[in-house]
């Protein structure tokens, strides 16, 4: 028995004889945050509602804690939460209003609704009206609306699209708190590689409808290979220096050197020893790639 929250298996998915979904094998542990990363029109959003039943799957292709979703949908449904484009909020009623209504549908004691209010951050703003959220604080209250039977699978599909800097904080903290210190798995799609990054235990790459990476973070900075950037002056002889050093020099520009990244601490060493023998640095920088770029590595090792 694997421990898989979800599991697809050879998914495929057409929109009008048009395939959209290609032989796609998900694997989501358990507890996992999972990033699913694609860029527009990848199929994210497709295979979220599939996994939600919205959208029919072939029979013996998805399993969702480890039952077949279409023979077991209501067992599953009621232990998953979900936060799929718009959030279904009501503008002219409080947060408070709202989650106090989905209580009542969903036969929940209405103190859940406080409960879910501390846990989004919102018991300031409990009795405002929902229209005037600002969109994080929309975003936070379509996920405790979410949240409010307590499931331990949320799938969010681009949470934070649309929001300023300190939203996409606010979101990405709440993950890291639900996964960590409420034990859910969470499924969150996004078409930005950084967004990611910051909080994702695992990951899987979707071009095109066709899965192209899945594996651990860690897996995935393996393949993405990071470069440090240092800016340094008297740039020939730091490059001679380094050399010598034992160091390999991808890239160099005018003051620019670009060496493979390992870690923070070998960076660390690395900007010491510069120093050390009289160069002065004035920025280390890793560079990250963007998904573009990130796709062509993924290409070239498959
Ligand atoms: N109801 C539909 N009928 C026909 N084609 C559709 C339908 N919904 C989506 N598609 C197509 O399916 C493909 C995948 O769309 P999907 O929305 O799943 O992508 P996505 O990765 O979520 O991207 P985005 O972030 O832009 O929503 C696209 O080519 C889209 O045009």
């Amino acid at each position: 028995m694997n421990n898989y929250a979800i599991e697809t298996v050879g998914l495929n998915f057409n929109f009008d004889n048009q395939p959209i979904i290609k032989d796609l094998s998900l694997q989501v542990p358990t507890g996992s945050i999972y990033g699913f990363l694609g860029p527009n029109g990848a199929g994210k959003t497709t295979t979220i509602k599939i996994l939600l039943n919205l959208l029919k799957s072939p029979s013996d292709q998805v399993f969702i804690f480890g039952k077949e979703i279409n023979h077991n949908r209501i067992a599953i449904l009621k232990r998953v939460g979900a936060l799929v484009e718009q959030p279904a909020i009501y503008g002219h009623l409080s947060g408070k209003e709202n989650l106090n209504n989905r209580c009542l549908l969903l036969g929940i004691k209405k103190t859940k609704t406080d409960e879910m209010l501390a846990l989004v951050g919102l018991t300031e703003a409990a009795n405002k009206k929902a229209s005037k959220y600002s969109l994080g604080m929309k975003q936070r209250l379509g996920i405790a609306l979410a949240l409010v039977s307590d499931p331990e699978l949320l799938l969010l599909d681009e949470p934070t699209n649309g929001l300023d800097p300190n939203g996409i904080i606010e979101i990405r903290n709440l993950m890291l708190d639900l996964a960590t210190n409420h034990g859910k798995t969470i499924l969150v799609s996004s078409h930005l590689l950084a967004e990611i990054e910051r909080t994702a235990t695992h990951v899987g790459i979707i071009n095109r409808g066709k899965l192209l990476f899945q594996g651990t973070i860690d897996e995935l900075h393996q393949l993405s290979k990071p470069m440090l950037e240092i800016e340094v002056d008297r740039i020939e002889n730091a490059s001679e220096f380094l050399k010598n050093a034992g160091y390999s020099i991808t890239a160099q520009t005018e003051k620019r050197i670009t060496i493979p990244f390992t870690n923070a601490k070998d960076s660390g060493i690395l900007n010491s020893l510069l120093i050390q023998n009289g160069f002065t640095v004035s920025s280390l920088y890793q560079q990250r790639k963007d998904l573009e770029n990130l796709f062509l590595d993924i290409t070239k090792n498959n």
